[in-house]
Parts: C-alpha cells; structure tokens; sequence
C-alpha cells in the first residue's frame, strides 16, 4: 500500500516537474530584446532585485533597450519589463486581461488575508474600496492635520531632549528608526484609529515581518519563481510546519486580524456600512508606512545634500508661517518648493520599484514608441499569452526621459516649476502628479492624499526648526527591501541614514 501511494506521489511531482519545465522551456517574449541572463537558474533577477544601488542595472537596460523589453525570471521563465506608457495604461486597466501574480496574492493572503483589499479581486474589490475611500476624502484628511502635526512635533521635542541631554554629542542622529516610529504612529493613529507603537506585541510581530521582507535572499527569489509550481497540499501542510519568514507573516496577520476586527466593528457601527463584523477584516495594511517613512527620509537625504535648497525651503515655510495659520492642508499646498520636493522625491524615490501582473488570457499589448525586435521588424504591440508575466516598472516609468525630459535621472526639485511639468499631466498615469509611484487603474494607492500631507507636515515642521547635513563618513545608496531604503555600504552593510542634525 505504502509503496502505491509513493508511487503515486512521485508520479504526481513529475508530472508537476515536466508541466513547469515545458512552460518554461516556451520562449513568448524571444523576439523582444532585452540583456543576456547572468544565469540560467536565477536570470536577470539577481540585478533586478538584489543589487545596491537599486536600478543600476534597470536602468541601463532601459536607456539601451527602450521602455519595453525582455528580461529572464528564474529557471528561463520569459517577462517583460514595461515602461510604456501606452502599455502600462493597458495593464492597469480595469479590463480583466492582467491580474496580480498568484505569487504575490499569495504573500497578501498570508500578511492580511483573504478578505483584505490587497487580495481582493472583481467587485469585492470595488465593494471594500468604496468602504475605505472616505477615510481618505479630503474632509476626513481636513480633521487629521492637528493630529499628525502632534506627531510631527513629539519627534522634534524628542530629538531635542536627547541633544540636549549630550546623549547624542555627536549630533548624529539615525533617521530611519526614528521616521519609521513616527510614520507608523501617523498611519495607526490617524487611519486605523489604534496607536500600534504602543502595543509592544503588535509592534514586535510588524517588526519582525518588516525584516524578514528586507531579506531578499537567493533562496527567497527562487522559491518566488517555483511557488506555482508546487501542489496545494504543500501550502496546507506549511500553516502546520511553517518556516521562519512564512511563521513571521502568518504571526503578524493572527495580530492583525484581532485588532482589525475590532476596528471594523467600530466604523460598521459608525457608519452603518451594511457589512457584517468580522467580514472584510484586516481592511488596512500598516506596512504602508514603510513607503511613506522612506519617502520623508530621502527627502531629509537629498534636503542635507543640497543645503541651498535646505535654506529655500525653511525660507518659504517660516514666511506661510507669518501668512497663515497651519490648519489645513491647503496651508501646505501653497508652498512652492516643499511640495516640488516632495514630487520630486515621490518620482525618484518611489517606494514600490516594481510590481507584477500575470496576463489572465491571451491580450496584445499595445506600445506607445515602436521597438525593433531582433529579427529585424518594427514592433508596435506585443501578444502576451495567459500565464505570461510583466513588470510594471514603476521607477523606470518615473525617469522615461520622453515624460521628464533628458535629465531624468537626476534629482533635481526645480523640474517641477518647469513648463513641461504641466504638459506631463495630459493622459496622466498615477494619481498624483502623473507619477506611477501610488500605480494607477482601479488599483491605485487609495492612501495618497494622507501619504502627501503626512510627509507635507513633517518636513514642514523639522525643516523649520532643525537643520540636516550629511555626516563626514556618509556612503548611503538606495537599496530594495520591500520599499526603497537607504543602505549603508561598508564592512558591514546596514539599512540605516544617519545625518548630523542640529536644531534651531
Ligand atoms: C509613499 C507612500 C505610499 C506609496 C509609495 C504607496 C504605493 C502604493 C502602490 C504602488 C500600490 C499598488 C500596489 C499593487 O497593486 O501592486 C498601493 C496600493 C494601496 N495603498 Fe498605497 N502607498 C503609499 C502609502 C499608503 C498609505 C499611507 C496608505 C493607507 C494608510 C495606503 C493604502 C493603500 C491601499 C489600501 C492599497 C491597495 C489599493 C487596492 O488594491 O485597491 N498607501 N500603494
């Protein structure tokens, strides 16, 4: 008996193996060029994901090949890389042609279950977007303004304390935990209405997930690839025996349900949204402020490397000052060069480098500028199959030099008081400022507005009273770790920004 049902699981793994090894072994994107793998087993993915600073490499490829190309998953898997505008539009639209990947439903499953809008497809979808957006409205954003310059100003007097107390002699101070405390405590508090910091065990469980996706191991982006691959009975048998990082997500998602619930059951009762308690749980993903707080903290980056720019904006927020009163989010929108920074930092910083769709039947896709394929013919849209996957490059979109002009690899705010910022905005793509950063489509970022007005108010308020500059021994770069964080090179690499800083 035992040897039948050994027999039969083997035969099972190698019809799954051969399944896998034909679907890879189809060459859909062969005409479309793109860079020569590094390996067979790992393809492109290495430099795509692995490699400080971030881009390196994607950029390149697309100054070389265009804003479409081919590159290699693991295990001769074909993707292709997209830019375009034209065929991004078609990605993100609510046509039903491209879907998330099933790799990447799985992990929001396992972080915010299945009934979180991150997993959510057709109309749930709508149903529970159309629940969260008037926590987003520009009235409910109107109200959170005094709380989220509270915030703003704990970190300050904070700051303040420990400077002055010598604890800090050096001036130098750590940004990234600080940002990311006081990112988190702006989400928490203002849009789930629960201060997480001060829940040890909640803030332990979102640590440890928020590490382990900063690991981005060999092993992490092949298994990625192979997931599909494996039967259903393996994920099942994963939630009895589960290995550390898929523990830490099914752990941070036990807490999240719990506190979740209560949450909801609190708007239902407010709102009478008609939906019973318990359904729609896990509504909000916390891991947001991690875009956030590194979008704050590459502002203060860039802000200490330009002590010009540094001065214009401290200039410009103490005359609002004398002109206004800060009470609304207006009074943040009418300062010129705090919110081209931001913009500036939202396109070249973005915080979700790229993502991935998988075509869920058969669509062609249609491309703005023609490429030439390699035998030779002039390529203005491409068939994708049903399975095929594409990355939506999100950062590459954000520096086509067609949208922001030759410069576009460089940071440089003053592009957005020029005349071809405002000529962007025809047929724009993303929500905001026609970036790709908060995506685009019937899935667009429905926390924007509060991630704009959150770094508005915090910038404001520590570019007022304190002063950034880059310490002596600075070599940070941009790595991928979930989001775009800054990473210390060196003997020992390390995610972290420490700036000198001194108030005023
Ligand atoms: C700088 C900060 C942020 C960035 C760069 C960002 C970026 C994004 C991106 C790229 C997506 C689409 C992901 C995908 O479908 O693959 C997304 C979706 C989403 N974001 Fe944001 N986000 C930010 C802040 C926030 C905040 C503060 C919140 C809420 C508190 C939020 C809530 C959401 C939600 C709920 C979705 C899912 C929307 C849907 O599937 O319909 N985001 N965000």
């Amino acid at each position: 008996m035992n040897s039948y049902l050994l027999l039969g699981a083997a035969s099972l793994v190698i019809a799954r193996a051969i399944k896998f090894y034909i679907s890879r072994s189809q060459r859909p994107f062969a005409d479309i060029p793109g860079p020569v793998p590094t390996s067979w087993l790992f393809g492109n993915m290495l430099e795509l994901i692995q490699h400080a600073p971030y881009g390196k490499h994607e950029f390149t490829w697309q100054r070389q090949y265009g804003p479409v190309y081919s590159i290699k998953g693991c295990i001769g898997e074909d993707r292709l890389m997209v830019s375009d505008p034209t065929a991004l539009r078609h990605i993100l639209a609510d046509t039903g042609d491209f879907r998330k990947s099933p790799q990447h439903q799985l992990v929001n499953k396992s972080i915010s279950g299945d009934a979180g809008i991150l997993y959510v497809q057709g109309s749930e979808h709508r149903r529970l977007r159309h629940i969260m957006l008037p926590s987003f409205s520009t009235d409910a954003l109107r109200l959170m303004v005094p709380n989220l310059q509270e915030i703003a100003e704990e970190l300050r007097v904070k700051w303040q304390q420990s400077l002055q107390s010598n604890l800090e002699a050096t001036g130098i101070i750590d940004m990234y935990p600080e940002i990311h405390e006081t990112a988190l405590k702006a989400v928490t508090q203002c849009i789930v209405g629960y201060d997480m910091p001060a829940d040890n065990a909640y803030t332990t469980s979102y640590r440890n997930i928020v590490a382990a996706g900063a690991k981005r191991s060999k092993i992490a982006i092949l298994t990625h690839s192979v997931l599909l691959a494996l039967p259903n009975w393996v994920f099942s048998a994963l939630a009895y025996f589960p290995p550390h990082d898929f523990a830490t997500m099914l752990d941070f998602r036990k807490m999240s349900d719990r506190r979740s619930r209560v949450f909801l059951k609190r708007k239902i009762e407010a709102r009478e949204l008609g939906v019973e308690a318990g359904e729609g749980k896990s509504l909000f993903d916390v891991m947001r402020e991690l875009s956030c707080a590194n979008t704050i903290i590459w502002a203060l980056y860039e802000l200490s490397r330009n002590p010009g720019w540094q001065e214009r904006l401290r200039n410009e927020i103490n005359a609002a000052h004398e002109y206004s009163k800060a009470e609304t989010p207006e009074f943040y929108d009418r300062i010129p060069f705090l919110n081209a920074l931001i913009k500036e930092v939202v396109r070249f910083y973005s915080g979700v480098p790229y993502t991935e769709r998988i075509a869920v039947r058969d669509t062609i896709l249609p491309i703005s500028t023609a490429i030439t394929s390699r035998s030779g013919k002039k390529v203005t849209e491409i068939p994708v199959k049903k399975g095929q996957y594409v990355e939506v490059a999100i950062s590459s979109y954000n520096r086509l030099s067609t949208i922001w002009g030759e410069d576009a690899e460089q940071f440089n705010p003053l592009r957005w008081f020029d005349e071809r910022a405002e000529r962007n905005f025809n047929g724009a793509l993303g929500p905001y400022a026609n970036l790709l950063t908060f995506f685009g489509g019937p899935r667009a970022c429905i926390g924007w507005r509060f991630a704009v007005l959150e770094m508005q108010i915090v910038l404001c308020d520590l570019i007022r009273h304190a002063c950034f500059g880059i310490p002596e021994s600075n070599n940070v770069v941009a790595a991928h770790a979930i989001s775009l964080v800054p990473l210390q090179m060196g003997d020992k690499e390390h995610i972290g920004l420490p700036l000198k800083v001194s108030l005023m």
